[in-house]
């Protein structure tokens, strides 16, 4: 069952991360959370959400789930296809809680909780329906990072977890299933550990805070967001792989390099942690790094989709379906008749040292606005698998003004012919506050069969829809500057 409407319940840093994730891929979402400003925390969340979003995903006017805040638990389930649980981590509350929800739910209804280490036997043990209760544990931030540990308790039903993955995969995550029920199940049992010898370092004065943080960010940090542990370490090995890095790193197994026992907490460890962590921030509010946080992953997400590996590869994906289920920005026509099927607000990563958008970003939305109208007349995954895709073969582009950060900018898109190989554009970047055009781009594209490679005539429906298009603006006035080279004073 498609599932359209979630309850959430509890909407502190992972129930508002769900919500995010949620929202943002059309879910409705009915939260539940007696804190009295969650509605301001919540949109607080969703707007980091939504900024991530639309650098993750450029020109994507994506269709938007409703949030309702909800007076009760019960009332956040009412009418639901699926629950997430994100109470704090105490089991009783949580066995608790779950209790009630399960009383008033719909026996098909899954819920997932988010616990980060609770064995899911414990948390069924008081519900009439224990085997729809299944653990989906996120991390944060929910909205993207996709990676979410599914793990079954003693009585919960093979149908809940598999609807359960089924939905994390549809916004976009991916579901790995923790085959035995273990506390801190796989990745918080690694996650724990560096965190314990963390805190020995700084309770035994060797590190601080900033300078472990370095101590991964630096290094082993970037080499596991793609790879992991093991293949990193097949590498370490050299040509001889895994087995030579076992023999010669293994005897270091033997020597007291790790405590894993976590240091008391005492009040003077707390203190230096917290402390340390204050200076580290250097007055940064936890919005802003988060804000920064997102950016990073964004760009480092961005990254891994391009090399279709690891989680950009989930990214990859999630992004294919989006555009299939998405229509490009369509204000359809402008004023003037135009087709404006793209929009963007100015990130402050496209800012150069003139403080105005970088060059080669006017060629990223030009880009952008033509892979629009491409979706626009019908190129989905289908007909570039059978029949083929436009190439453009050249671009001519013509500064007219600057662009800010911030600033809000649309495309608005002329065609100025066509025929069965052969495509000519003609686009402008509009500055959307005053409608001043900024950048205008000409640009030749040629249709390129998927079976040999080579040019070749265009799908009928395709052609069709281009031919409706361009004869709507054939009365439109000739772009100033088409064909023009580049003009060179002599
Ligand atoms: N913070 C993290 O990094 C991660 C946390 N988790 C798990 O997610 C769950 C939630 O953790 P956080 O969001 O970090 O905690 P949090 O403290 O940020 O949020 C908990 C929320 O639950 C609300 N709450 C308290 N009693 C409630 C009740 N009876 N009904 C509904 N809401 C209630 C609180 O007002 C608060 O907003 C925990 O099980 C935790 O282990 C999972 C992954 C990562
Ligand atoms: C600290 N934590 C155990 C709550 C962390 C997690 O569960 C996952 C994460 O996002 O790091």
């Amino acid at each position: 069952m498609a599932i359209k409407r979630a309850g959430i319940v509890g909407g502190g840093v992972i129930g508002a991360g769900w919500a995010a994730r949620m929202v943002l891929n059309g879910i409705d979402v009915q939260v539940f959370d007696p804190d009295p400003e969650i509605a301001r925390k919540l949109d607080t969340v969703i707007a980091h959400a939504r900024r991530a979003y639309g650098k993750l995903f450029p020109g994507l006017a994506l269709r938007e789930g409703t949030v309702t805040i909800a007076a009760t638990a019960e009332a956040a389930v009412a009418g639901v296809d699926f629950v997430q649980e994100s109470l704090p981590e105490r089991e009783d509350l949580k066995r608790r809680v779950l209790a009630a929800i399960d009383a008033v739910l719909p026996p098909h209804v899954v819920i997932g909780s988010s616990t980060s280490g609770l064995l899911p036997t414990s948390l069924q043990a008081d519900m009439a329906h224990p085997e729809r209760l299944v653990v989906g544990h996120p991390f944060n931030p929910v909205y993207l990072l996709p990676l979410v540990e599914i793990c079954g308790g003693e009585k919960t039903g093979a149908a809940a977890k598999e609807t359960a993955a089924a939905f994390y995969s549809a916004i976009g995550m991916h579901p790995l299933h923790v085959r035995k029920e273990i506390d801190g199940f796989i990745a918080d049992r690694l996650l724990e550990a560096l965190w314990r010898e963390a805190l020995w370092l700084v309770n035994d004065g060797v590190a601080t805070t900033e300078e472990i943080d370095d101590a991964v960010r630096y290094g082993a940090g970037l080499r596991w967001s793609f790879m992991g542990t093991f293949l990193i370490y097949r590498l370490a090995g050299g040509e001889a792989g895994m087995r030579h890095f076992l023999a010669q790193f293994g005897p270091a197994l033997k020597l007291p390099w790790t405590k894993l026992e976590a240091p008391e907490l005492t009040d003077a460890l707390v203190d230096a942690v917290a402390g340390q962590s204050d200076d580290q921030a250097k007055g940064v509010s936890i919005r802003e790094l988060e804000a920064l946080r997102d950016d990073c992953l964004v760009s480092v997400l961005a990254g891994l989709r391009s090399e279709d590996y690891g989680a950009g590869a989930v990214v990859k994906r999630h992004h294919q379906a989006l555009m299939a289920a998405t229509a490009p920005v369509s204000k359809a026509q402008a004023a003037d008749g135009l087709l404006v099927l793209h929009e963007v607000t100015v990130p402050a990563d496209w800012i150069d040292y003139n403080g105005h958008m970088t060059e080669y970003r006017y060629l990223q939305v030009f880009g952008d606005a033509t892979d629009a109208l491409l979706r626009h007349i019908g190129l989905d995954q289908a007909y570039l698998a059978a029949k083929g895709s436009y190439y453009t073969v050249e671009t001519h582009i013509m500064h007219r003004g600057e662009t800010k950060m911030g600033e809000g900018l649309h495309v608005a898109t002329q065609i100025l012919s066509v025929d069965a190989k052969r495509l000519h554009l003609f686009h402008r970047i509009v500055r959307s506050r005053d409608d001043f055009c900024v950048a205008s781009a000409e640009q030749m594209l040629l249709h390129v069969e998927a079976a040999s490679g080579r040019a070749g005539a265009a799908g009928a429906q395709v052609l069709d829809r281009l031919t409706t298009i361009c004869a709507a603006h054939q009365g439109l006035p000739k772009p100033a500057g088409t064909g023009r080279a580049v003009g060179a004073p002599r």
